[in-house]
């Protein structure tokens, strides 16, 4: 949800974001099939036929907190909503195959084989900010909002970010990754070695606040393909709760003839597909702090980024 990935908005060293309404129309047609499973069943489906299909996962890490929640319908005024994770449930492994779009066609590597922490944020964002409703902090190129802009926090702190990290917190962050990496892997069926952490990579820290600059206007719906460029698996590791730390803010699945939301709980993760099949937004935060970090992978080694090291 960083600002950056945006319609109009710009991250400093991302791709230019798309806006919502030509995301739309980009997105190829498809009719609706949605199947629930669990990941100890996968492998139930025959593997011709899993190659056609790009799954929507989710999963919550039990050392993290609970996973996501069974699915229930209400009406909402734009139409039928679905909760897929509930704020106050905890949730086994859960997965929710979707068709797939035509994103990955031109993409050979994609066949068969790779078809597929709140202190820290805390401190971290305490250095800068965002004038606006949201800001991000990235450890990996140094990325963080300040009053309207963007600054690299290793240059302009210098050795004062020493007093804000430290090591352990870098070796948690990659911690989180790689256990985040290894459970995409098993979850899409592919090798954990063939995937690579990408940028941008970044907390991000949502509230109220009205918006400054289009940096500010996380809420546009996007495609992480279109808007990073790099991504093909997003990870998003939620931080705060729901309802009880901000209310707005939940994450939004576009599909066609219903929404389907995640409410963020502390410790859960969220991971799914970056192309047009893939199509959300977040919804406005109300009131509160929003917390939540977005880790990326890609299957293209030529952009794939280390692990942010405490320079
Ligand atoms: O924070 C979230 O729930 C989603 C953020 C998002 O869509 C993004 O980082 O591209
Ligand atoms: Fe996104």
């Amino acid at each position: 949800m960083a600002p950056q990935r945006r319609a109009g908005g710009r991250a400093p060293e991302a791709g230019g974001g798309v806006g919502g309404a030509e995301e739309r129309r980009r997105r190829p047609s498809r009719g609706f099939c949605f199947v629930l499973f669990s990941s100890g069943v996968k492998g139930t489906a025959p593997k011709d036929s899993r190659r056609k299909w790009l799954k929507v996962a989710f999963l919550l890490s039990s050392a993290m907190l609970g996973y996501l929640l069974s699915g229930s319908y209400f009406l909402s005024e734009d139409g039928v909503t679905e909760v897929l994770a509930h704020h106050g449930e905890s949730l086994p492994d859960r997965f929710i195959e979707i068709p797939c779009s035509e994103d990955y066609d031109s993409h050979k590597r994609f066949e068969g084989t790779c078809l597929l922490q709140l202190i820290i944020a805390e401190r971290g964002l305490s250095l800068g900010g965002s004038d606006g409703g949201a800001s991000i902090l990235d450890l990996h190129s140094g990325a963080l909002s300040l009053g309207k802009h963007f600054v690299n926090m290793y240059r302009y702190f210098g050795d004062k970010v020493h007093d804000i990290f430290t090591e352990e917190d870098f070796q948690l962050y990659r911690d989180v990754r790689q256990r985040i990496q290894q459970k995409i892997a098993l979850a899409f069926g592919i090798s954990s070695s063939s995937m690579y952490l990408t940028k941008p990579t970044f907390f991000s820290r949502i509230n109220s606040s009205e918006a400054k600059t289009t940096h500010d206007e996380y809420w546009h719906p996007h495609i992480d393909k279109v808007t990073y460029g790099s991504f093909d698996y997003t990870s998003l590791l939620y931080l705060s709760d729901y309802t009880e730390d901000f209310g707005g803010g939940r994450f939004v699945f576009m599909d066609e003839g219903a929404n389907r939301t995640v409410e963020p709980r502390a410790g859960r993760v969220s991971f799914f597909t970056s192309g047009s099949e893939n199509l959300h937004h977040v919804e406005k935060v109300q009131w509160g702090t929003r917390y939540a970090i977005t880790i990326s992978f890609t299957c293209n080694p030529d952009h794939g980024i280390g692990d942010p090291v405490l320079t």
